[in-house]
C-alpha cells in the first residue's frame, strides 16, 4: 500500500511538472491576457516563495553563469536562453530585439534616453551598437531592478557608456538639460509603465529634449498596449509614425515596435 502511494504522489509530481513546464507555457502563449498573468504572476510568484529570490536575481545568475566578461553579445545570448528555456521576463527580447538593433544602426545616435532599464537587457543591445562617445542614459524607479541592471551593464563591460539613473521619468525628464548636459535626444526607447508613455513624450516636447528627427521607438505598443500613445502619435502633425509588427517576447502573442520620428 505505502508503495502505491509512494507511485501516485511520483506521478502527480511528474504530471505537474509536464504541466508546468510544457503544457500550459505552450498553451498561454497564443494569449495576451493568459499568458502575463501565468508568467507575470503566478510561476514569477511560485519561483520567488520557492526559492527566495526574485527573478531579477535569477536572471541576473544565468548571465554570470553562463555570459563571459565584457561580451554583450554573451550576455544577450545569456538572458534570451534563460528566458526561452526556464523563465518568461519581460525584456524587448530576442524578436523583437532586432528590429530593436537595426533602429539603433540606422539612427546611429550619439544621444539616447531609454526609459524603463528593468534588468538592463535592451540597454546592453543598445549600447553595445552605439558609436563611440555616445551617451546612453537609462531611468528605471525600481531600486532593486536598477542594483541588478548594474551588475548586468558591468558585466558586459559597458559601464563607461551607460548612465543608469535610478528614479521616475516624470521627475527626471525635466532635469535632463541641466543634471546631464544634454541639448537633444537623437533616439528614446520607451519600454517603461505603459500609462507613462503619452505623458512622458509630452514632457519631453515641453522639455525641448527632442530635435527634428528625433527618433522614438515605442515597445509593447499592442501588448500590453498603449492606445492613448499611439492615437496621439499617428495623429498628430508634429510625428511621422510606422509599426512594426512582431511578437510580445518569448511568446506568439502579436505585438510591435513604433518608430516616430519627431519633425519638431
Ligand atoms: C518592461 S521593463 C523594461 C525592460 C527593458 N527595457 C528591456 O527590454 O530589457 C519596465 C521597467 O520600467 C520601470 N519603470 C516603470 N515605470 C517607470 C517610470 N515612470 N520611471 C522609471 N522606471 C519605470 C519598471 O520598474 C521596470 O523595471
Ligand atoms: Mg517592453
Amino acid at each position: 500500500m505505502w508503495l502505491a502511494l509512494l507511485y501516485g504522489c511520483a506521478g502527480g509530481a511528474a504530471l505537474l511538472y509536464v504541466l508546468y513546464r510544457w503544457v500550459i507555457p505552450s498553451v498561454v502563449q497564443y494569449h495576451a491576457g493568459l499568458a502575463l498573468i501565468w508568467h507575470d504572476t503566478i510561476v514569477e510568484g511560485l519561483l520567488n516563495a520557492l526559492t527566495q529570490t526574485t527573478r531579477p536575481q535569477r536572471l541576473l545568475a544565468a548571465v554570470q553563469k553562463n555570459a563571459t566578461r565584457g561580451d554583450p553579445r554573451s550576455v544577450v545570448k545569456a538572458i534570451d536562453q534563460f528566458c526561452r528555456q526556464k523563465e518568461w521576463a519581460m525584456n524587448v527580447g530576442d524578436e523583437k530585439g532586432c528590429i530593436l538593433d537595426s533602429v539603433v544602426t540606422e539612427v546611429n545616435p550619439a544621444t539616447v534616453l531609454e526609459l524603463g532599464t528593468y534588468c538592463a537587457y535592451s540597454t546592453v543591445r543598445i549600447a553595445s551598437l552605439l558609436p563611440p562617445h555616445a551617451k546612453l542614459i537609462t531611468l528605471e524607479f525600481n531600486p532593486h531592478n536598477a542594483a541588478i541592471a548594474r551588475q548586468v551593464i558591468a558585466w558586459a563591460g559597458l559601464g563607461d557608456k551607460i548612465q543608469l539613473v535610478e528614479g521616475a521619468s516624470g521627475d527626471w525628464i525635466p532635469k535632463m538639460k541641466e543634471k546631464f548636459a544634454i541639448e537633444t535626444f537623437d533616439l528614446v526607447f520607451l519600454d517603461h509603465w505603459k500609462d507613462r508613455y503619452l505623458p512622458d513624450t509630452k514632457l519631453m516636447e515641453e522639455c525641448g529634449l527632442l530635435r527634428k528627427g528625433s527618433i522614438l521607438l515605442a515597445d509593447n505598443v499592442i501588448c500590453p498596449g498603449t492606445p492613448d500613445y499611439l492615437e496621439y502619435i499617428r495623429n498628430s502633425p508634429r510625428y511621422k509614425s510606422q509599426y512594426f509588427r512582431s511578437h510580445l517576447e518569448y511568446t506568439k502573442v502579436e505585438d510591435g515596435l513604433e518608430k516616430s520620428v519627431f519633425l519638431g
